[in-house]
This record gives structure tokens, sequence and C-alpha cells, in this order.
């Protein structure tokens, strides 16, 4: 694991491993964290347990964590299963009336609950919600290619403080409500960021299965500049889902969130190391 060299990185993470974090958690407490579990983040059984059991200890040192999952490659699955085909357009899938049925069954029914499931059964307390409940994600289209693709306009993080408030952890599926009544599929990690941003949250973390934003010769970049993003997306070393991420890093930071971190949710104690240590892996994008 990387060493970040920068020690000025932010009061969030001052100690160098988990065991001397430990006794100075309580620091932690009232941060509000936002963290986006990509679809292929969330494969084995056992990583999911040891996600789950790193957000309920998060919670229970006073973080207030909010996840907001994905699950591209669960919805492709069901897609295959009832014979619909499916294409992206700069990693966001073109979803159309038939589509965005099966996008809601898939995220809000079984990507949620077993997410809900993971962490309730470390003893933790979370309620899954998709961005239609509570009228939390109003969307507009976000392009009229993608059709039944929303782009958050307005975010109403009521049904969120009130969880917070009764150490509920909140597990929110990407959909969103649109003017007219109609249901979007929003990309998760446009969801996650338009959350972290409304929430002004101190950190947003984007799991996925890769150990980060990689070059040209495939070397994951440690700190990331928006000059940076900007130069890799034009010559297509930022590609396919890692375009979603980079935008959404960008526009959380413009949106208050302090700092943006890309890693691979799959390695042990992702989470933690990121926010209780100084030995956090993966690109971290700042303002
Ligand atoms: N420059 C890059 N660095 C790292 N991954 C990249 C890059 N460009 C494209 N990718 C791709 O983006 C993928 C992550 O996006 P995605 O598959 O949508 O993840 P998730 O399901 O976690 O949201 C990586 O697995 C990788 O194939
Ligand atoms: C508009 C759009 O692309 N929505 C995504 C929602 C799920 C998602 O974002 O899943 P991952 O995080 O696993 O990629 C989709 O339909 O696949």
């Amino acid at each position: 694991m990387k060493i970040r060299t920068d020690m000025q990185r932010d009061p969030l993470s001052t100690a160098r491993t988990l065991s001397e974090a430990l006794p100075y958690l309580q620091r932690y407490a009232g941060a509000t964290v936002v963290i986006k579990l990509g679809g292929h983040a969330m494969g084995s059984d056992e990583g999911m347990e040891s996600f789950a059991r790193d957000i309920t200890l998060m919670q229970q040192v006073g973080v207030n964590p909010v996840i907001v999952h994905g699950g591209g490659p669960m919805i492709n699955e069901m897609l295959a299963k009832l014979g619909v085909t499916s294409e992206f357009k700069n990693g966001k899938r073109i979803t159309d009336a038939e589509t965005v049925e099966v996008v809601e069954m898939v995220l809000s029914g079984r990507v949620n609950k077993r997410i809900v499931q993971a962490i309730n059964a470390q003893g933790g307390r979370a309620v899954g919600l998709s961005g239609k409940d509570a009228g939390m994600i109003t969307c507009d289209a976000a392009d009229p290619d993608l059709q039944f693709v929303g782009e958050p306009s307005e975010v109403d993080t009521t049904v969120l403080h009130s969880m917070f408030s009764s150490n509920i952890i909140p597990v929110v599926a990407p959909l969103g409500a649109g003017r007219n009544g109609e249901t979007f599929n929003i990309n998760g990690d446009t969801a996650a960021g338009a959350i972290a941003a409304a929430l002004n949250a101190d950190r947003l973390l984007l799991l996925t299965d890769v150990s980060g934003v990689k070059d040209a010769t495939g070397e994951v970049v440690t700190e990331l500049t928006a000059d940076h993003i900007r130069r890799m997306t034009e010559d297509g070393t930022i590609a396919g889902g890692m375009i979603p991420k980079t935008e959404t890093a960008l526009a959380a930071l413009n949106g208050g969130v302090r700092a943006v971190v890309i890693l691979d949710g799959r390695s042990p104690n992702a989470c933690l190391l990121e926010l209780f240590t100084d030995y956090g892996a993966g690109s971290l994008i700042r303002a």
C-alpha cells in the first residue's frame, strides 16, 4: 500500500495505523462521509461482510456514513436473463422505459437489501431507500440520447439528517423522481456526488475495482487535480466507467465536499484506513 507523501492531507487522517488511530476515533464524531459502493466492488460475500463491519464501526464512533450503491453488473445480469440488450454512452446506461423498470427492481430490491442485511448482521442499523424516498432526489433528463437517465437537480437531505439523529445508516439506491412522475436511473457515482455535495460531506469515497485512477503507464496517480483529470480525459487515459467518477469528484468538490478519494473497495479495511490513518490508498482529489 502506498504511503501518501503530503502529510498535510487533512485533520481527518492523523494516525499511521488503525491501532494507533483507535484511542482518537472520537475526534471524527460528527464527520459526514458518503461512500459509493460500486457493483464491481461488491462481489464476494467476505468482501461485503468486511465492508459492512467497517461501516458499522465508523457509525459507532460517531461518523455519519451514507452508503450510495451501484449495481451495474447485477442490472446487466437481469437484463440478459430477460433478453433485453443495453448500451452505454460515456459510462452511462442508455435507459429506455422497459430498462428503467428492471434497473429499479434490481437496485432497490436485491442489491439494496443485500447491503442493508450485511450491515445489520454486523450490529449496525441500516435502512434502505432510493433517491425517490421522501423526495430526496429530483431529476431532470441528463441527455436526450440517454432517455430515462437523470441528472439530480435538487437534493433534499431532510430524511438523511433524521436518520443520522436516530443512529440509522442510510443505504441509497441511485434512482430519482422526475417532475412529471417519471423514474430516472442515475449513475451511482453521480448520485453519490450530489448527495455528498448537498450534505457538505467531509469525504466522498468512491469504491471500485481498481486501486485508483491510472496514468497511461498503468500507475495509480495518488493525487489528482482538475487539470490532470481534464488532460487524461481528453487523451483517453480516463475512459468508460472512470469518466462518471472523475466528473463526480470535480462536481462534488465544487459543491462543497472537502475531498474525494477513488479507491479499491475490495482491499481489506479500505474505508477505515482511508479515513482514520495516513495510509490512504487510491487517488485523492482536492479542490
Ligand atoms: N484511467 C483509468 N484508471 C483506472 N480505471 C479506469 C481508467 N479508465 C477507465 N477505467 C475503467 O473504469 C473501471 C471502473 O468503473 P466501473 O466499472 O464503472 O466501476 P464501478 O462498478 O465500481 O462503478 C475500471 O475497472 C477500469 O476498467
Ligand atoms: C445511468 C447509469 O448508468 N446508471 C447505472 C446505475 C448503477 C451503477 O451506477 O452501477 P455501478 O456503480 O456498479 O457502475 C446503471 O444503469 O448501470
